[in-house]
């Protein structure tokens, strides 16, 4: 049986303001291929002003009829006069073409050209027959308020806009300002709980917004320039946390981790090693890093470790450097590794330095792929220690320099 959890809460009086949460425990992979042990949210919104009541997004089509039971308890599907679609992705509108036959298609829909020819794409004709296709920056008046849509392409689809309530000051945000988790409350009003969400919001971030991370940061200067983000009274994301205790934090948090903005003294190691002749070289690395202060977060490939690349990602954006350890691999970088930098030269490419270490059998060409890679990409390669089998004292002389060489590289 299914054990996921609900929360349908009132989130203001004045406009009547609830929220629709459904904790997603039963994920194991978000869009088949992010391990997020830490689950998901699906956050929607419903709104109740004067003659209206508007929904914004709905849940993963796989909790449809949760969706529908939930919605019930606050209104008859059929009075939902308008239905804002934010972003098409299937975890927020799964549930809308049940929810447009239960309401006879009755609301009017409201997003960006795009979204409408995605959703027609996805679910056919019919969803899309009330359709009103938004320009950026268009106000609407529903009920008693006013609400602006403002387009946020490549946050992280070509369709994405926001919604802005003009008379309260609410930004209904969608996946920008959203994170992984399963936090304990609705809202930021409890530091641990948000201390203890950011980390997954960073991992959110790289995995599904990290190719077009270059967005975050125009995105966020376009709303900073319509002046929405400072005056805002709450964030409403469609996943994780609602911001209403300090809502300007969550999109200063996307900032830093659009911008890559390191942590004091982080350096992320990532390596493979199948017989341990890469990392006895990455010990020399780790001693020679802490001995200079750096604070290295390790992950490693090995015959019993096996850390997911999602966790990698996100610790990508707020090291200071990289430090890449490789096997040869068949001629060619150890599999392992070789997904891990294929996924962080397409999610997480930052301009930071990053020193590679490599070891080989007969031919290393390990080492010489990953510098390849690295030239092609915004990384700026330090230097490439590749040597054969066991490491000598030369070696490790060697690297010891390299590592020397990495952190006076305007760390
Ligand atoms: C399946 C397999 C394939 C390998 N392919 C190559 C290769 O193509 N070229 C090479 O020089 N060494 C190759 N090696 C040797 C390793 O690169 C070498 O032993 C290296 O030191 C391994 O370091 P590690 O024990 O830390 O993984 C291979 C080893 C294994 C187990």
């Amino acid at each position: 049986m299914c054990m996921v959890k609900v929360w349908v809460e009132k989130l203001l009086d004045e406009p009547e303001l609830y929220i629709l949460r459904l904790d997603d425990s039963e994920i194991k992979h978000f869009e088949a291929a992010w391990s997020i042990p830490e689950g998901i949210t699906y956050n929607a919104y419903l709104m109740k002003v004067g003659d209206a009541v508007v929904l914004f997004d709905t849940w993963k089509g796989e909790y449809t009829e949760k969706f529908l039971e939930s919605l019930s308890t606050l209104v008859d599907p059929k009075e939902i006069t308008h239905i804002i679609v934010h972003h098409t992705e299937p975890d927020h509108s799964g549930a809308l073409p049940k929810l447009l036959e239960l309401n006879e298609y009755r609301a009017k829909l409201i997003g960006t050209t795009f979204a409408k020819n995605l959703l027609q794409g996805f679910y056919g004709d019919k969803v899309v027959e009330n359709f009103h296709t938004i320009k950026d920056g268009e106000e609407v008046k529903i009920g008693n308020r006013t609400f602006r849509f403002i387009t946020v392409p490549w946050l992280h689809w070509p369709d994405t806009m926001i919604t802005y309530d003009v008379e309260d000051k609410l930004i209904f945000s969608c996946d920008a300002g959203g994170g992984y988790g399963i936090p304990e409350a609705i809202d930021d009003s409890d530091e641990d709980v948000v201390k203890k969400y950011l980390p997954y919001v960073t991992k959110y971030i790289v995995t599904v917004i990290g190719h077009y991370h270059k967005y975050i940061v125009q995105n966020i200067k376009k709303l900073k320039e319509l002046g929405i983000i400072e005056n805002a009274n709450m964030i409403l994301p469609g996943h994780g946390l609602i911001w209403r205790k300090s809502p300007t934090r969550i999109f200063e948090h996307y900032e830093r981790v659009g911008a890559g903005i390191p942590t004091k003294d982080k350096v992320l190691v990532i390596y493979d090693s199948m017989y341990g002749f890469v990392e006895k070289r990455m010990s020399v690395v780790i001693e020679e890093l802490k001995r200079y202060g750096k604070k290295p977060v390790v992950y490693r490939f090995t015959d019993k470790e096996n850390p997911a690349i999602s966790d990698i990602l996100g610790e990508v954006p707020d090291s200071e450097a990289l430090v890449i350890g490789v096997s040869t691999y068949e001629a060619d970088i150890h599999p392992r590794m070789r997904c891990a930098l294929y996924e962080i030269l397409d999610k997480a490419n930052y301009e930071k330095p990053v020193l590679i270490v490599g070891a080989f059998g007969w031919g290393g060409v390990a080492g010489k792929k990953v510098e390849t890679l690295i030239s092609r990409s915004k990384f700026e390669l330090v230097d490439v220690v590749e040597t054969k089998g066991r490491m000598t004292s030369e070696d490790e002389e060697r690297l010891r320099e390299a590592v020397r060489k990495l952190i006076q590289w305007q760390l």
